[in-house]
């Protein structure tokens, strides 16, 4: 861990030497924040001054003063997200034969004061790096690294580890101070967030965060790796290198529910970056916030690849050729396009390769067309026949009847006369009902529902594309949208796409209106030029100050007008939970990525869903074959190694070919297991509860100390009874409640200080892929694990015993 406790020599003059250091680092520290505090005023007073009003030929004028008007706003919720703990960190080179080595001050933003000199440095800045990579094997140039913990403004504690105590100066010598920040910071009481780890982040997690921003990055680690932290801490990173793209294109972090999407949210803003798209899968399809689930045979239909074939199939079954050709009455007459022909119709607009909403437009086309003619054909017959009865009886002059030859050679409709024939044939509901069930506009919504509601649909597609038991995807209209239907709406969606005709003609009319609002934005980037409150970095073109500000309502962040569009192309997409996307979840997904400039978070052996993956290469390779590289996490931070050992036991067992993270800490009592009724569950909670807390009871939403009781799915509800006052279930309060119950699957991702897991034989019997479960949830633990159960106590849980 490269961390090295100062030896103590005379604790007299000890205390002495901290207290004078704690005084000197509390001066740097007041200027960071003084200097905090007027960026925050003057980001203030540019946002109270608002855009100015006015119009015309102000324009120039108003798109200015916008532009600060957004800079600010922006500005002043970056300020705002770092107040906790701004500076951390501070880090000394090695004095040499030029003079004494530079001293740093590192913080979760960059600050300079009023002379331009800076005096905090970004975490993520180069200069910053040694203080993350720096061992006392490797120390590089430093000779000290040091973390400062403080308490709102004032600085508590220092903690050094000095590598090098000749490259200090002999002034600094003696003021060696601390304990090991990391380890303080694991100790640490969880309060139902995550918290940024940026002051301890540890070099294998460096290498991860610093990881190019090319290609698929896999970070692979057992619980408690830090695989989510460092997976955030990423994002920030490469927001920060490769901001030019990644502020255009966005960034988005997909996790498992909303409950973790709200346990991690404050990470980001903490290390200054707000404007990062948070979603699950359930949440990738625009307009829908989907989080029902299905059974685990219905999960895994759903999840599998063939699912796009059947989805396919589904899109094709709705482009019809009737075998008997199609007949319509119009007006008296009965229009007829014949079998061959219907089908020639049909195949023509599949030929186009576009989506079936568009091809439909070529479908209508040319069935109206057919129509048309056969009409004008009809007609024609029965204006000839009189004329043909008189020249049969010899009765038209020449002139006549070599007129009559002439117009047999022309065509029956000119252009005009068609177009017209046409237009008044789609007036007709007959014949829109008639085409309209031949080929459908069709949202994705609309597929599905009648694709479902259909078992002799089902049976007959699910046979083409050989999904052998696709009955079980039978279900009633109007049924709730689940998390597995999401990336089959995604699927259906590319496949049908939009007649956007008319919405094309209304873009090419506002194209003008733009050009001339990004005429006049470049001339407004050439005269602001970069000051304080727009810089290059901020603004990448006059197009994208064009898209702020035309006339379409209130300004949107990147991420929120991502997270609206079903096509947009992220610059870089994290993953997280990785393990538990199937197949077609992740179709969804390298939808959303064109460029492939991922990071995979995940840990195979936790893989709960019965869709998930049991190796990366099964998901990855279909993508990018052989092009993407993996990173392994191998510390475990968050459970301690008593708990640990007992985890690994069932491990062995369930995924014998994996191995259990190596336990940082070893501090904790061990773990137990105690044979009791559900009913008896409210003492235990409550003496758990006030050994992690303090004391008070059930209910309470205690700022600090977390317990979760995770229970099989047979006793839950159970348990749920038994404990009336706790928070149930992934709700994103259940993080704010002191004691939540939660099923293995809602907890993926969490830790509590003090875990109760229930009916683990239960919970083995029901994981879908084995045990990963009971796993999971004994790896939540950061400081006590009991296991409850009803004299039945696993083998693989002997240890216990
Ligand atoms: N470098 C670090 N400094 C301080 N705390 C850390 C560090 N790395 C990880 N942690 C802490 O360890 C705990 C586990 O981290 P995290 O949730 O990211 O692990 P994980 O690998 O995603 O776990 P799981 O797979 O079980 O979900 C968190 O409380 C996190 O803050």
């Amino acid at each position: 861990m490269g961390l090295r406790q100062a030896d103590a020599v005379n604790p007299e003059r000890e205390e002495k030497t901290r207290e004078a250091a704690v005084r000197t680092e509390q001066e740097q520290v007041s200027r960071v924040y003084a200097r905090l505090d007027a960026e925050r005023a003057k980001a203030e007073a540019a946002l109270r001054e608002g855009p100015a009003a006015g119009g015309g030929a102000a324009f120039q004028a108003r798109v200015e003063s916008a532009i600060a008007t957004d800079e600010a706003g922006r500005r002043l919720a970056q300020l705002g997200g770092v107040e906790h703990a701004l500076c951390f960190g501070r880090i000394d080179h090695r004095a040499d034969a030029d003079g004494p080595g530079d001293t740093f001050y590192i913080g979760r933003i960059g600050l300079r004061d009023e002379d331009h000199e800076p005096i905090l440095i970004d975490w993520r800045a180069t200069a910053a790096r040694p203080f993350y990579t720096a061992t006392p094997g490797a120390p590089g140039t430093l000779a000290r690294r040091r973390h400062l913990h403080l308490r709102h403004r004032e600085v508590v504690r220092l903690d050094d580890e000095v590598f090098d105590l000749e490259g200090l100066d002999e002034s600094e010598r003696g003021d060696i101070v601390g304990e090991a920040a990391l380890l303080a910071t694991l100790r640490r009481r969880r309060t139902g967030r995550m918290s940024d780890v940026v002051a301890t982040i540890q070099e294998e997690q460096d290498q991860v965060i610093r990881s190019g921003l090319q290609g698929v990055l896999v970070v692979q680690g057992g619980p408690g790796t830090g695989k989510t932290v460092a997976a955030l801490h990423r994002a920030a990173y490469l927001l920060y290198t490769h901001r030019d793209v990644l502020e255009r294109r966005g960034v988005l972090v997909v996790g498992p529910n909303a409950t973790f999407l709200r346990y991690i949210e404050q990470v980001l803003p903490g290390l200054g970056e707000t404007d990062v798209a948070l979603a699950t899968v359930g949440e990738l399809y625009p307009g829908l916030k989907a989080t029902a689930t299905e059974t685990p045979a219905v999960t895994v239909i759903k999840g599998g690849r063939r699912m796009a074939g059947l989805v396919e199939a589904a899109v094709l079954d709705r482009q019809r050729a009737p075998a008997g050709g199609l007949r319509i009455e119009v007006e008296g007459l009965t229009l007829v396009v014949d079998a061959e022909q219907c089908e020639q119709i049909r195949d023509r607009a599949r030929g186009m390769r576009l989506p079936h909403n568009v091809q439909r437009r070529r479908f209508v086309h040319d069935m109206l067309e057919a129509l048309a003619v056969n009409r004008a054909e009809q007609y024609e017959r029965i204006m000839d026949e009189p004329l043909e009865e008189i020249a049969k009886s010899g009765g038209l002059p020449d002139w006549l009847q070599e007129l009559i030859d002439e117009a047999e050679d022309e065509p029956l409709l000119d252009e005009t006369d068609l177009r017209l024939a046409k237009e008044a044939l789609w007036q007709d509901p007959d014949v829109q009902e008639a085409l309209n069930a031949l080929w459908p506009e069709l949202t994705p919504q609309q597929l599905l529902t009648e694709l479902y509601a259909s078992p002799e649909t089902l049976a007959r597609l699910g046979a083409q594309v050989g999904i052998s038991d696709c009955a079980l995807l039978h279900r009633r209209p109007r049924s709730p949208w689940t998390i597995p239907d999401v990336p089959l709406l995604d699927e259906a969606a590319e496949l049908l796409g939009r007649d956007d005709s008319a919405d094309k003609a209304r873009q090419r009319a506002a194209e003008a209106a733009r050009a001339e609002e990004e005429r006049y934005a470049q001339e407004v980037i050439e005269a602001v030029g970069t000051t304080n409150l727009l810089s290059a970095r901020d603004v990448t073109s006059a197009g994208e100050l064009a898209d702020r500000h035309h006339d379409d309502g209130p300004y949107r962040t990147t991420a929120q007008r991502a997270m609206a569009d079903r096509e947009w192309a992220y610059g870089h997409v994290i993953v997280d939970e990785a393990q538990e996307l199937s197949e077609m979840a992740w179709r969804t997904v390298m939808r959303r990525v064109p460029t492939r400039s991922m990071t995979v978070v995940g840990d195979i052996a936790q893989t709960g869903s019965a869709a998930g993956a049991s190796s990366w290469g099964q998901m990855l390779d279909h993508y990018v074959p052989g092009r993407w590289r993996e990173q392994r996490l191998l510390v475990n931070y968050r459970t301690p190694a008593a708990i640990m050992r007992v985890a690994a036991d069932v491990l062995a067992a369930v995924a014998p070919d994996q191995t259990p993270p190596e336990p940082v800490r070893d501090d904790g009592p061990p773990p137990a297991a105690l044979a009791l009724p559900v009913g008896e569950l409210p003492s235990l909670v409550g003496s758990e509860l006030s050994l992690i807390t303090g004391g008070e009871g059930i209910g309470g939403a205690f700022k600090e100390g977390r317990l979760a009781v995770i229970a099989s799915a047979a006793r839950h509800n159970a348990v749920l009874a038994a404990l009336p006052d706790a928070a149930a279930g992934a709700t994103p309060e259940a993080l704010d409640s002191s004691v939540v119950v939660l099923t293995c699957e809602e907890a993926k991702g969490l830790e509590f200080d003090s875990v109760i897991v229930v009916d683990p034989s239960g919970i083995l019997a029901e994981s879908p892929k084995g045990g990963q479960d009971l796993y999971v949830a004994m790896t939540r633990a950061t400081r006590r694990l009991t296991i409850v159960h009803a004299n039945d106590l696993p083998p693989l849980l002997s240890a216990l015993e």
